[in-house]
């Protein structure tokens, strides 16, 4: 056994000197913080909160819930992200923090993606800060050390959709009026590759392809169907669903959870190095006609 946790921490230290992009301040093996038995200590919470996303985290089960509340429509705008990233990288520092949901607490819509008016009217370096913002949020979500859910509480197109696709684990709740998927060629412009790649990860190269091609925003039963969500529930189970996920996920050893996590996502992570290049702020422009 012993031997097995020093191999894993050689290759945890060789990873990290092999230049994969993984988030800097995430430490590569977590010690199994907050495992203590259910019921000897009334469950501890903690919580933080800025305008746009509240955090709680019970300390007992190691899980952390993200809600994001930024009305009209939870649009993933430059101040978004950076409190998007600063939250997250939080609970990658808390020894506490083993698992992290992530839901809305606006209704009917989990995100509407990224805000189309940080795209248009701006200045060059402010298409490039957005565009870098863009870039950490998911480069930190899918490289995360946590187990992540996403708890799929209404509409996700586009960028809200790239937001659950980064996770572990997708749970949507059945509403006839709900649509996930990556819309871009509806909107006349391209799905960056790491947004297409992470899609193809998750639903495979034909259904990502047809998909991406006709910029589908899938039905919940469709997206079910596709393997774009895992599992589909009523609205009011779902806060109980992820939790029961998420204990099964946690009930596995941490380092070997996440080495095989890394290792799943190491192309894409290596991928992610070359560092896409920014828009320019013509093709914004073009794009939005703005
Ligand atoms: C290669 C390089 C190329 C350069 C470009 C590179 C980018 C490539 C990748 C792009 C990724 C993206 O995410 S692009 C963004 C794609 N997003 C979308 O297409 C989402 C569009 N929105 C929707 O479908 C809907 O709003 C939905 C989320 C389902 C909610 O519907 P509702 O009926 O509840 O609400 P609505 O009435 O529609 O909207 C309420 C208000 O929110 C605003 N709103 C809606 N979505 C918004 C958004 N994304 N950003 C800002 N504001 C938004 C509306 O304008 C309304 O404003 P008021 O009228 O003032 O009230």
């Amino acid at each position: 056994m012993a031997a097995v946790a020093a191999a894993a921490g050689t290759f945890a230290r060789r990873m990290a000197r092999s230049g994969v992009l993984f988030p800097r301040s995430s430490p590569q093996v977590w010690p199994q913080a907050a495992r203590q038995p259910p019921g000897l200590l009334p469950a501890q919470r903690r919580a933080f909160s800025n305008n746009k996303i509240l955090v709680e985290l019970d300390t007992s089960s190691g899980v952390a819930t993200m809600k994001f509340k930024s009305p009209p429509v939870n649009s993933l705008s430059l101040d978004f992200l950076t409190e998007f990233c600063i939250s997250l990288e939080k609970l990658e520092n808390d020894r506490a923090c083993r698992g992290l949901i992530i839901t809305s607490a606006i209704p009917r819509v989990f995100s509407s993606g990224l805000d189309i008016t940080e795209m248009c009217g701006k200045s060059t370096e402010h298409y490039a800060e957005f565009w870098r913002a863009v870039q950490e949020m998911w480069i930190r979500l899918y490289g995360s050390n946590l187990v992540t859910v996403a708890a799929i509480n209404g509409s996700s197109p586009a960028g809200g959709c790239l937001i659950a696709l980064s996770c572990d684990y997708r749970i949507m709740v059945e509403n006839p009026k709900y649509v996930i998927g990556l819309n871009e060629a509806q909107l006349g412009i391209v799905a960056p590759f790491w947004f297409k790649d992470t899609f193809v990860n998750a639903v495979g190269h034909r259904a990502a392809e047809r998909s991406l091609q006709l910029g589908l925003l899938h039905s919940v039963p469709e997206a079910h169907r596709m393997g774009l969500v895992d599992e589909v529930v009523p609205e009011e189970k779902l806060q109980e669903k992820a939790v029961a996920v998420m204990a099964q996920w946690l009930a596995l050893p941490d380092h070997a959870r996440q080495l095989t996590k890394s290792m799943m996502r190491k192309t894409f992570r290596t991928l992610s190095s070359s560092h896409p290049k920014t828009p320019s702020r013509s093709h914004f422009q073009r794009t939005w006609r703005c």
